[in-house]
């Protein structure tokens, strides 16, 4: 990875902690321009993350979705940089990985890599090309290459740039839909 990328990162990641209230309090307008969206009414399966403090909230994305019928479904991280979405167990049934995450315990027969609607994380997001940065696990960018359905990030303030600030790479894949506070 380019030192270029490794500092953009490691800056990024800095303001996202110094503006989390900020964060936190977006994630109330972002939801309600998600539920707008034809994408979300139409989902029967959405796939969501467990947020930490200075990423936009989604426990009330989960809560939300489980009160419109929908099914849950969280990433569970494997070996090789993989990903897998299996049902959310709720709080109390979700295993805290070493990384800190709560993600849902394995089994391959209830994983399902192509919900209806996938929402994607991460750090920032560029409104001309709808590029996105994460946290450089590459678990993203390898997943959405075999994910067939719409994406969306739900971009805090601090997380939207006009253009991208951070180098783009060939793996780097293009969200489809991006929703901001303002925008
Ligand atoms: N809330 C939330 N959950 C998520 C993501 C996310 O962005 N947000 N992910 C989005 O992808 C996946 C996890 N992302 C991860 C990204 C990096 C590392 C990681 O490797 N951290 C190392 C440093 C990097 C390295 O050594 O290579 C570490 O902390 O030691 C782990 C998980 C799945 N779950
Ligand atoms: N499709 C891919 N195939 C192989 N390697 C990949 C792929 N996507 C990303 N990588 C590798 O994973 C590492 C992290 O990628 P990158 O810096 O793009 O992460 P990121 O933008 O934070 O993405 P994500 O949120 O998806 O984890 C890099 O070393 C990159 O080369």
């Amino acid at each position: 990875m380019s030192a270029e990328k490794k500092a953009f990162r490691q800056q990024q990641i800095a303001r996202l902690k110094a503006h989390a209230q900020e964060t936190q309090l977006a994630g109330e307008t972002l939801l309600a321009k998600l539920q707008g969206l034809p994408s979300w009414r139409d989902a029967k399966t959405i796939g969501v993350t467990i947020s930490s403090p200075f990423e936009v909230p989604t426990a009330p994305i989960i809560a939300a979705a489980a009160a419109a019928g929908k099914q849950v479904l969280i990433p569970r991280c494997l070996p090789k940089r993989q990903m897998a979405f299996l049902p959310d167990p709720g709080a109390a049934g979700r295993i805290t990985s070493a990384f800190g995450i709560p993600e849902p315990p394995y089994d391959e027969a209830k994983v399902n890599d192509q919900p209806d609607l996938l929402l994607v994380p991460g750090i920032a997001y560029a409104l001309n090309t709808h590029a996105r940065i994460g946290f450089g696990g590459g678990y993203y960018d390898r997943f959405l290459q075999r994910y067939q359905g719409p994406t969306v990030v739900l971009a805090a303030p601090i997380m939207v740039y006009a253009a991208p600030a951070w180098p783009i790479e060939d793996h780097d894949v293009m969200i489809d839909q991006m929703l901001t506070v303002d925008q």
